[in-house]
């Protein structure tokens, strides 16, 4: 089975598909490594930031079940998505169209990992933890990647969720168990996704249309996806609060998240009054847009960095 291609859409340009890299190199990219990077840190976070000591072996194992699990979602993404993948500029040179790495070895592959890191997380710590990272991995390759991303504006939104899930998958693996402070961090990363995807769409937004996707801008304009992206840093800083509001952390990851929320705001200000013309398309080569999703990466990155100090901060003082 292939990802349908949308009838009558425009015949494929020619992009450079030069050779990049090594055989090794390219079933690593298959992978999505510097996505997974981010990905593991949230679930790690998740595991540090649980009551109780955890065996450091099970630790590592955990860890890398979900860096494995990651990865098998997005060879499997890449695999449904080569017809699609092939017309965009950005997508153009991935190993499957650019004729490096076979369709069905991708797709084995895919379905090998998530079966070994969804069996090895049970065998090393308990059914919870594998249960949510199979379903993790069900929701990016299927929910998102062959049903919402072809059919809704509103794909990422809901298929954000996917992404959300590490830190209740790192929790699980240490405590067998949820709480509340795992769901606050799925909420977290669940509201920045939109204004980290967004902002990225909004300068991709011509290889998104030319492929046929319903991005939000491609469907709803640029003006209204500025305006969108604001919304969710705004209720993102609100979240973000929620541990601060439950006595859950210190006043270190109050003032991380403030002054974090209130830079992805800014940004946020910043591509809302980007130079655009009537339609909201920047005269400025997206320049602000380019800004904000960088700052998304470091946004993420650092806030749950201030979570771990403040928990470390706490438990040293108390
Ligand atoms: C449905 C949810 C998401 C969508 C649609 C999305 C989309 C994207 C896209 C299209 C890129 C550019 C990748 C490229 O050019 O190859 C990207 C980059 C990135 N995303 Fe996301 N993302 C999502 C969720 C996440 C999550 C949950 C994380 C981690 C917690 C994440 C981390 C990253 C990182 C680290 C990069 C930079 C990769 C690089 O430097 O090449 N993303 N994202
Ligand atoms: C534990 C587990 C299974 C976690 C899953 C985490 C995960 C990989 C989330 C989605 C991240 C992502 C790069 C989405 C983009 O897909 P896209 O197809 O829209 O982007 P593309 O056009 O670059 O392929």
């Amino acid at each position: 089975m292939s990802g349908a291609v949308a009838e009558g859409r425009p015949a494929r340009p020619r992009f450079e598909t030069a050779r990049v890299g090594t055989k090794a190199h390219d079933w690593v990219q298959l992978l999505k490594p510097r996505v997974i990077s981010l990905v593991v840190f949230t679930g790690a976070a998740g595991l540090f930031m649980a009551p109780g000591h955890m065996n450091p072996v099970i630790a590592a194992v955990s860890i890398l079940c979900i860096c494995l699990a990651s990865g098998a979602a997005g060879a499997i993404n890449m695999w449904y998505d080569r017809d699609i993948d092939i017309v965009m500029q950005r997508t153009a040179t991935r190993p499957i169209p650019g004729g490096r790495i076979p369709a069905d070895g991708t797709l084995a592959y895919g379905l090998g990992l998530s079966v070994f890191s969804v069996a090895l997380m049970w065998l090393a710590t308990n059914a919870l933890a594998a249960g949510i990272l199979a379903f993790s991995i069900f929701f990016y390759a299927v929910i998102y990647t062959m049903w919402l991303k072809r059919s809704t504006p509103q794909n990422i939104v809901i298929g954000g969720a996917a992404g959300a899930f590490p830190p209740m998958i790192g929790w699980a693996a240490a405590t067998g168990s949820m709480s509340v402070m795992p769901i606050v961090m799925f909420a977290i990363v669940f509201l920045w996704t939109p204004p980290h995807f967004w902002s990225l769409s909004l300068y991709a937004c011509k290889d998104y249309g030319r492929a046929g996707i319903p991005m939000l801008p491609v469907v709803k304009g640029a003006r209204h996806t500025r305006w969108q992206i604001l919304i969710y840093t705004v209720l993102l800083l609100a979240v973000s609060l929620v541990p601060s509001f439950l006595r859950l952390s210190g006043p270190l990851y109050t003032v991380t998240a403030l002054a974090l929320g209130l830079g992805f705001i800014a940004c946020a200000v910043r591509v809302l009054r980007e130079k655009q013309d009537a339609g909201g398309v920047s005269l400025n080569g997206d320049k602000a847009a380019r800004v904000s999703f960088r700052f998304s990466l470091a946004y993420l990155f650092l806030l749950f960095c201030g979570l771990l100090a403040d928990h470390a901060l706490m438990g040293w003082l108390s």
